[in-house]
């Protein structure tokens, strides 16, 4: 079990680097505990494999470090890294029994044989794979292969960490929810630093107790579900978590205060002053769609917006509206009343975010 440190990280597959661009993971210091269950998350081709594989020796970093506990693994190979992985499609021998292939990782290494029996039927009772133990793994439908994957990556109790490359990809939906809960289940048992790609944000927050979202090769937050929801670092991850996503309004600082377009948006002296101190012209303010303050009437405090269009979801409403030129959207609960053409809204202080260049400024709300 380790604790996993990559230090000024940086990986291109390019011969002749450019540019930030060119590189799959630009360089970053990062610190997965050890005993967490996290999660990686983000777009196809942001880099997580190219992280996760890096991490187990199956890659070398073009620059930068990586550290078990106060060791440096760059040399060592992904046996000697004792990393257990999962990957997408199930790795197992096709002609060996279920039973065999989940002892395969602990004879392995040499474990007693008196020692391998109640290990397999442990993890075999916690993937409910023990009526399958005598069968041949060929015989097996895809998602009990891919069971059988799981447990071989789990079999072992003193790996320095296990991790999942989107190892429910080819489950079937009912069974990823259940066997999410068996990871989750196992995790808590066994104390394991686990660490869990995927670009399903529902997987990642019902799995993991932190997430890195990763975008463009960089991990722009690491944080938890619900501070990746309440306080973006990032306007990616505003736009990515969430459903729909935050909205956003490019914004100019002027004499009378931040600005979209014609309209000016009342903020705290704080956020003011925060924006004010920025050089960048690309200042941004984001505020999610449960955020925004939908009034029954006109009243001082609110903006009166034109409706586009409402959503139907059932326990509640998504509202489209235009301020100004920008279409945003808001959540309307479901005993709210239903604005027809226009709509009454404010921005609460508290949920409001300044973003400078991309990136969240922090504002002590006191
Ligand atoms: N073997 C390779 N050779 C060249 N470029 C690669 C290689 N593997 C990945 N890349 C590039 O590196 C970047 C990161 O890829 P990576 O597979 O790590 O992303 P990912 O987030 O895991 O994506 P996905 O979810 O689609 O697997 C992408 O631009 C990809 O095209």
């Amino acid at each position: 079990m380790a604790e996993i440190r990559l230090r000024s990280l940086a990986h291109t597959y390019e011969k002749d680097p450019q540019s930030p661009e060119d590189y799959a993971i630009r360089e970053m210091e990062h610190v997965w505990h050890q005993g967490g269950a996290y999660a990686l998350l983000g777009p196809s081709g942001c880099g997580k494999s190219t992280m996760l594989n890096i991490i187990s020796g199956l890659l070398e970093p073009s620059h930068g470090e990586v550290i078990f506990d106060t060791r440096i693994v760059n040399e060592l190979s992904p046996q000697e890294r004792n990393i257990a992985q999962v990957f997408q499609f199930p790795v197992i021998y096709d002609t060996m029994t279920v039973f065999d292939n989940l002892a395969f990782p602990l004879r392995n290494i040499k474990t007693p044989e008196h020692l391998v029996k109640p290990r397999v039927h442990e993890v075999a009772d916690i993937l409910e794979l023990t009526p399958l133990l005598k069968r041949k793994a060929k015989n097996l439908s895809a998602d009990e292969k891919q069971k059988v994957s799981m447990g071989r990556g789990l079999v072992r109790d003193d790996v320095s960490a296990i991790l999942f490359d989107e190892p429910l990809t080819v489950i079937d939906p009912q069974l990823k929810w259940k066997l999410r809960r068996k990871l989750k289940q196992i995790h808590e048992q066994f104390n394991i630093t686990m660490i869990y790609v995927t670009h399903d944000q529902l997987e990642a927050s019902t799995f993991a107790e932190k997430i890195a979202v990763m975008y463009e090769g960089q991990i722009v937050q690491f944080g938890t579900p619900r501070e990746l929801f309440e306080k973006p670092a990032h306007t990616f991850v505003g736009f990515f978590i969430g459903s729909p996503g935050m909205n956003f309004l490019d914004i100019e600082v002027t004499d009378q205060g931040l600005r979209y377009g014609d309209i000016t948006i009342p903020v705290s002296e704080k956020r003011l002053a925060a924006a004010r101190a920025s050089s960048s012209d690309n200042i941004r303010l984001g505020i999610r769609p449960e955020f925004i303050h939908v009034w029954d009437d006109r009243n001082s405090e609110a903006f009166e917006v034109r409706v586009k269009d409402m959503e139907d979801l059932g326990t509640y409403r998504i509202m489209t509206f235009w301020f100004g030129d920008a279409l945003m959207k808001a959540r309307l609960h479901e005993d709210q009343r239903i604005p027809q053409k226009k709509a009454y809204i404010s921005f609460p202080e508290q949920w409001l975010n300044v973003y400078i260049d991309e990136f969240r400024v922090e504002v002590d709300d006191e």
